[in-house]
């Protein structure tokens, strides 16, 4: 069987460890996570994903340490992150992809103007038309986009759903789309994870930053690290990350083990 490109699995890659160790003693670190299949399980219902204690843990641990910053890089919109998440208030958050970002209560929130108002419109009717005519299909709204999900749909009316949702979504202008796990997303903006990556690389003077994440729209922060920067790819599939774990419960193990080198690293 063809194996996926890209690194191996932690266990077997003796190189994360002294990356870690290395990324622990950077002046200033950023620590910027995917939520959805890296912080949290995938499960059947977007409402229903909770971080893995451990993670939960290891990211309040990093959040308390001095020259340290951690934050959630989401598809999710803010509103959702927030709830699912519960993010610590250290925690600085960016939502829909890179399109709304927190930074601290004076960030601006997100505005959409005409065209991109009256595209996210007829994107959720077309949305709304396909997931009427497929059991099983879920809307998701967001404030830039519309997401089609399909993972309690039986295969079949997944696959159909999704062929039509694509084609009506295409007739429409200024609709982006990607493709995510069990899901179609459209956005009527223009924002990306790297993006989410630079901007809060800028505002926390980080030296270094590790990000992990699943998912397709993942490898636009993966493009974007350099240096001792660390990116890890959680579960299979393509990617430019240069380390691997298996499972969301693997990288929990990994931030816990981040938490305890920079613990170690700054009380030195
Ligand atoms: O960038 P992320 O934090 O990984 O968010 C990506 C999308 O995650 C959510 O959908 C995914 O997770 C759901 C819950 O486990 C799952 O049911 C769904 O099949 C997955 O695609 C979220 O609902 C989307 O809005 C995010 O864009």
């Amino acid at each position: 069987m063809a194996q996926p490109a890209g690194p191996p699995a932690a266990g077997a890659d003796p190189d994360l460890h002294s990356a870690l160790e290395q990324l622990a003693g950077a002046g200033r670190l950023l620590v910027a996570l995917d939520f959805d299949g890296v912080l949290a399980p995938i499960v059947e219902h977007a409402a229903d994903a909770r971080p893995l204690p451990e993670a939960a843990a290891a990211v309040l641990e990093l959040a308390g340490l001095p020259g340290t910053t951690t934050a959630f890089i989401s598809g999710r919109a803010l509103a959702s992150l927030r709830l699912v998440a519960a993010p610590d208030e250290r925690t600085l958050l960016i939502g829909s992809h890179g399109g709304e970002v927190f930074t601290g209560p004076d960030s601006p929130p997100l505005t959409l103007d005409a065209a991109q108002a009256r595209a996210l419109a007829e994107a959720t009717a077309a949305v709304e038309r396909v997931v009427a005519a497929h059991p099983g299909t879920i809307l998701e709204a967001k404030p830039a986009g519309v997401v089609l999900h399909t993972r309690t749909a039986a295969d079949e009316v997944a696959a159909a759903a999704t062929a039509q949702a694509r084609a009506l979504l295409q007739e429409i202008d200024g609709v982006h789309l990607s493709d995510g796990k069990r899901v179609l997303e459209t956005s009527v903006i223009s924002a990306d994870k790297g993006r989410g990556v630079e901007l809060l690389r800028a505002f926390t003077g980080a030296d270094a930053v590790l990000f992990a994440g699943d998912d397709v729209t993942d490898e636009n922060a993966f493009a974007v690290l350099r240096g001792q920067d660390v990116g890890i790819k959680v579960g299979p599939g393509d990617t430019g990350a240069r380390y691997r774990v298996d499972s969301p419960q693997a990288f929990a193990a990994v931030l816990a083990e981040l938490a305890r080198l920079r613990a170690a690293a700054v009380r030195r």
